[in-house]
C-alpha cells in the first residue's frame, strides 16, 4: 500500500489538454474519487496514473518512488473498468488466476491466493463457472477479485458500476466501499455520478475541463463549494440573484438584497454589486406567515408545482422578479399536503446556511460556516 503524489501533471491530446496541471496527494488507504461531467479528464488522469498515457509535464510518485518512466505492468496496479474486461472463455478461477500466472507464481500459491480473493468477493463457490452464466454484478466481482489478487499497491476503478442496474449499483457500491476498507488499499475511483461519489469516498476531487476545481471530504464539497460549477454539479442548488450593498470594513459585513429582503451578511472581502446567493433546496423552508424581514428573513412567493417523492416533497416557488426556487421538505411535515400551485407562501432564506459567490460564480464571498447574519 502506498500514498500517491501527483505534481503539476499535464496531459495533452494534440493541442487539447486532457488534464491541466493536476496536483493531488492521496493518502495510504484512502478512497479517493475523481468526479466530473463527461469529458472533464477523469479517465485521462486515471490512465496517466496507470501508465497507459505518458504525461507531458509533471511527476507522479507512488510512495517515494517516481514512476514517470515505469511501464504499466511494473506499477503494481489493480484495475477495474466499466465493461468488466473479463475473459468469457475462461472460468471464474482462471480469470482471477490470469494476472498471477503472468507473474510466474507457483501453482499452490496461485490456488491459495485466488481462493482468498474469491472469498473476499463471495464467489468462491462459483469458481468453475463461466462468466457468461453470471449476472453483471457477479462479473464485476470477478473483475474486482482479479484486481486485488495481485496485492496491488494501488487500486484504480473507472466507472465500475455504470453497466449495472440502479438497485445493483447501490448494493455493489456498498460492497466496494466495505472491501476497500477491509483490505485498506489506496483506491482511486472515477465516476460522473455525484451521489455515488458522496456515498463511497473519503475525499473527492471535482474536475471541469481538465482542471481540478476542488478537493475535499464529501460534506465539505457539498456544503462549501468553492465556485458555482462545483455547487451546481454536486446535488441540487438554487442560485438566486443578489445585490451586495455597502461594505463595512470595521465589521467585515455588507448589506445584501435578495428580492424584497435585505440582510447583513459577513463577507470574506470587500465587495459591492451583483452576487449569487447559493442555497440547497433542503436549506430553504416554507413559512405560513407572509413576507417581510425579521429574525428569519422571508421572501413572498407563489407555489408553482408540488412533487411528491416519497420521503420528501419538492416545491417550486416563484419569487418576485420571476426567479424560481426549489424547496425540499420532509413529507411527514404534513403541511405540504395542503400546498398546491397558485398558493401564496413565504420562503425562509436562511442566510447563515448559504454560500455567496461573486457575480461570475468564480469566487466565494461568504462561506457556509460564516455566521453573523443580521436583519438589516
Ligand atoms: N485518446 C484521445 N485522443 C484525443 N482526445 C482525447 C483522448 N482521450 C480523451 N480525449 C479528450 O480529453 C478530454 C478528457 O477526456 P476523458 O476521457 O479523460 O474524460 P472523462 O471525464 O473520463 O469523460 P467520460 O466520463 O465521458 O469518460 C476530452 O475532451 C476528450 O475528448
Amino acid at each position: 500500500m502506498q500514498d500517491v503524489k501527483i505534481e503539476q501533471v499535464t496531459k495533452y491530446f494534440g493541442e487539447a489538454k486532457g488534464i491541466d496541471r493536476a496536483n493531488l496527494h492521496i493518502a495510504k488507504g484512502e478512497f479517493f474519487t475523481l468526479l466530473g461531467p463527461s469529458g472533464c479528464g477523469k479517465t485521462t488522469l486515471l490512465r496517466t496514473l496507470a501508465g497507459f498515457y505518458q504525461q507531458e509535464e509533471g511527476h507522479i510518485y507512488f510512495g517515494d518512488k517516481n514512476v514517470d518512466r515505469v511501464p504499466v505492468h511494473k506499477r503494481n496496479i489493480g484495475m477495474v473498468f466499466q465493461n468488466y474486461a473479463i475473459f468469457p472463455h475462461l472460468t471464474v478461477f482462471e480469470n482471477v488466476a490470469y494476472g498471477l500466472k503472468a507473474r510466474s507464481i507457483g501453482k499452490a500459491d496461485i490456488e491459495k491466493r485466488v481462493m482468498e480473493a474469491l472469498e473476499v468477493v463471495e464467489l468462491a463457490h462459483l469458481r468453475d463457472r463461466q462468466p457468461s452464466q453470471m449476472s453483471g454484478g457477479q462479473q464485476q466481482r470477478i473483475a474486482l477479485a482479479r484486481a486485488i489478487v495481485i496485492q496491488p499497491d494501488l487500486l484504480l476503478m473507472d466507472e465500475p458500476l455504470s453497466n449495472l442496474d440502479a438497485k445493483l449499483r447501490l448494493k455493489m457500491r456498498a460492497e466496494i466501499r466495505d472491501l476497500q476498507k477491509r483490505l485498506n488499499i489506496t483506491t482511486i475511483y472515477v465516476t460522473h455520478d455525484q451521489e455515488e461519489a458522496l456515498a463511497v469516498s473519503d475525499r473527492i476531487a471535482v474536475l471541469e475541463q481538465g482542471v481540478i476545481q476542488q478537493v475535499g471530504k464529501p460534506d465539505e464539497i457539498y456544503l462549501s463549494p468553492v465556485n458555482r460549477f462545483v455547487a451546481n454539479f454536486i446535488g441540487t442548488t438554487n442560485f438566486i440573484d443578489a445585490e451586495i450593498g455597502r461594505y463595512d470594513a470595521a465589521s467585515r459585513t455588507a448589506t445584501m438584497r435578495i428580492c424584497d429582503v435585505t440582510v447583513t451578511v459577513p463577507l470574506l472581502r470587500a465587495y459591492e454589486g451583483k452576487a449569487i446567493y447559493s442555497i440547497r433546496p433542503e436549506q430553504l423552508s416554507l413559512s405560513d406567515t407572509a413576507g417581510g424581514s425579521g429574525a428569519e428573513p422571508r421572501i413572498a412567493g407563489t407555489v408553482e408545482t408540488v412533487t411528491f417523492l416519497g420521503e420528501k416533497v419538492e416545491i417550486s416557488v416563484r419569487l418576485p422578479g420571476g426567479q424560481t426556487v426549489l424547496i425540499s421538505e420532509r413529507s411527514s411535515a404534513g403541511r405540504n399536503r395542503q400546498l398546491a400551485g397558485g398558493k401564496h407562501v413565504s420562503v425562509r432564506i436562511h442566510p447563515e446556511q448559504s454560500v455567496i459567490f461573486d457575480q461570475h460564480g468564480k469566487e466565494v464571498l461568504k462561506g457556509y460556516e460564516q455566521s453573523g447574519i443580521a436583519d438589516a
